[in-house]
């Protein structure tokens, strides 16, 4: 597990490895510096033939970043000058410090109206440190870099991305490649940033890990965090990995049903029913034998409903589910009696919507997993106030109803229902998966997730990474337009053993 921080973080990890460590500044500006000319040398190499770089500064520490990275690749005998945007903003000691070297170093100085003639530009305007939106001299500097045809390296972050939520403050560096330090920002993470920041380094610059303790930054996953998917108990059968009951489909509705029954069968449950409208039965059987499938109808619901959750240790309720009378019923029902994990999705959400006490009355385990428009029904705001910043959302939200909220988007981000609750940041997945059917994979593996024992934040966050690294796979094998959700559910397999 890897963490991921606000600026304000990083700015608290730096005062602790400085003040309370004793670490000088520029001893970790000069490990950050390095890192960064280690990743321009490396573009340097790709285009064989002598290229001319400049470094874009501001007189933050950011900029004090690139002014060292320059001086770091002149000495290594790479053309390098350097262009500071100059107003009247007071520079930082480690900034004049770092002009100091390089002057001495004999670096040239130029304006920064040169940037088109350079091969390569390392990104230094503003790093985390930005606090409002992007203007005059600033802001040209940075369409002149974006119009010009080099090759950008940003410094920790693209200067004008937000590093507490992913936007740009009004205009922003499109970088090829960005070079962090210590640990990832959420900036990089989240849309639009994500796409700004081009590939993404994360250089260890020698931060005191005791530093992060206070903090509670967002959480991500590596392939590494897929070792600690438990192994499968040899002694055991099918009920030591619990009854998935999954509640979805409506009539001429049974796709989402296998979709969410089968992926629980292939991340780990032992024993799945199904319980669906009566007229899906028999497609139902025929695509997953290996389910109980059980079929209700408009007078008989309540009874079906009973006797299953009797012996369910976790529900799945809503794909495909509709927003019939029935259905209505059937959700509030199971808000009701329902007293094991529960994960809610698709039209059981847009069911609560209509009347959101149904979830605030719920006291068990609860997981949802709204997308954008189920999530902006759910909340009754516009999808520009949630994405503003997603992780604060979530937590919000996750907070407020006493629910793990699993807010789907193209970067998912979890959240933990408790005063200053853990927050999840996804990195897998790809717009291969922007399909009919795909979020009724999502609730199958998170099921499959609990019935190996994860606890159920934890479930959620490890549902969601699997089933992103399961569509890369699948994009891999299928091509990116044509990647289905029932490839992702047997690739499910491939990507728990990656
Ligand atoms: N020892 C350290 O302090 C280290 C700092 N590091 C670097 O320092 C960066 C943070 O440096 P700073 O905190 O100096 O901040 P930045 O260099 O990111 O720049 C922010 C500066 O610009 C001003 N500013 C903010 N928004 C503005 C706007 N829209 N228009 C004009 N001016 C604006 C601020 O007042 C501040 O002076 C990190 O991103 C990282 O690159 C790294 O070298 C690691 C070590
Ligand atoms: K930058």
């Amino acid at each position: 597990m890897k963490y991921a921080l606000t600026g304000r973080m990083s700015k608290e990890v730096d005062r602790f490895t400085i003040d309370k460590m004793g670490v000088p500044s520029l001893v970790l500006m000069e490990r950050a510096a390095v890192s960064t000319a280690m990743k321009v040398a490396e573009i340097v190499a790709l285009f064989r033939r002598n290229v001319r770089i400049l470094a874009v500064c501001g007189k933050g520490n950011n900029g004090a970043d690139a002014v060292a990275a320059a001086r770091i690749l002149s000495w290594q005998g790479v053309a390098v000058d350097i262009a500071v945007i100059d107003d009247d903003r007071k520079e930082t000691e480690e900034f004049a410090t770092q002009m100091t070297i390089a002057g001495n170093s004999g670096l040239n100085f130029v304006n920064v109206s040169a940037i088109p003639e350079y091969d390569i530009i390392i990104d230094g305007i503003f790093g985390t440190g930005l606090s409002r939106n992007v203007e005059g001299i600033y802001a040209d500097v940075i369409d002149l870099i974006n119009c010009s045809n080099n090759v950008v390296v940003s410094v920790d972050i693209p200067s004008g991305i937000d590093s507490e939520t992913g936007a740009v403050l009004s205009k922003a560096v499109k970088a090829d490649a960005t070079v962090t330090f210590g640990y990832n920002k959420v900036g990089n993470m989240i849309y639009p940033g994500k796409e700004l920041s081009g590939e993404v380094t994360v250089a260890d610059i020698g931060f005191c890990p005791e530093a992060i303790k206070t903090l509670n930054p967002c959480m991500y996953f590596t392939e590494d965090d897929l070792r600690k998917i438990p192994d499968r108990k040899a002694y055991s059968n099918k009920g030591t990995y619990g009854k998935i009951l999954v509640i979805a489909g409506s009539r001429d509705m049974s796709g989402a049903a296998y979709l969410s029954g089968a992926s629980a069968y292939r991340t780990g449950a032992g024993l799945v029913e199904i319980l669906t409208y009566e007229s899906n039965t028999d497609i139902i059987k025929k695509l997953l034998p290996e389910a109980i499938v059980t079929g209700y109808n408009e007078d008989n619901y309540c009874c079906m409903l009973e006797k299953s959750l009797k012996k369910a240790t976790c529900v799945i309720l809503g794909p495909g589910l509709s927003k019939d009378i029935t259905a209505h019923n059937i959700t509030e029902e199971v808000l009701k009696r329902c007293e094991v994990p529960l994960i809610i999705d698709a039209d059981a959400l847009n069911i609560i919507a209509e009347d959101i006490s149904l979830l605030k009355s719920y006291s068990h385990v609860a997981i949802i997993t709204p997308h954008i428009g189920e999530f902006m029904r759910l909340t009754g705001l516009t999808k520009e106030e949630l994405l503003k910043d997603s992780v604060a959302a979530a937590k919000c939200f996750a907070q407020e109803f006493n629910v793990i909220l699993v807010m789907k988007n193209a970067v998912t981000v979890v959240a933990e229902p408790c005063e200053n609750g853990r927050a999840y940041i996804n990195s897998s997945g790809t717009g291969a998966m922007s399909k009919a059917g795909m979020g009724d994979v999502l609730t199958g593996v998170i099921a499959g997730m609990l019935s190996l024992r994860i606890e159920p934040f934890s479930a959620a966050c490890m549902g969601v990474y699997l089933h992103g690294i399961a569509g890369e796979i699948a994009e891999e094998e299928q091509g990116s337009h044509s990647v289905m959700a029932g490839d992702v559910v047997n690739i499910l397999g491939k990507a728990v053993n990656k």
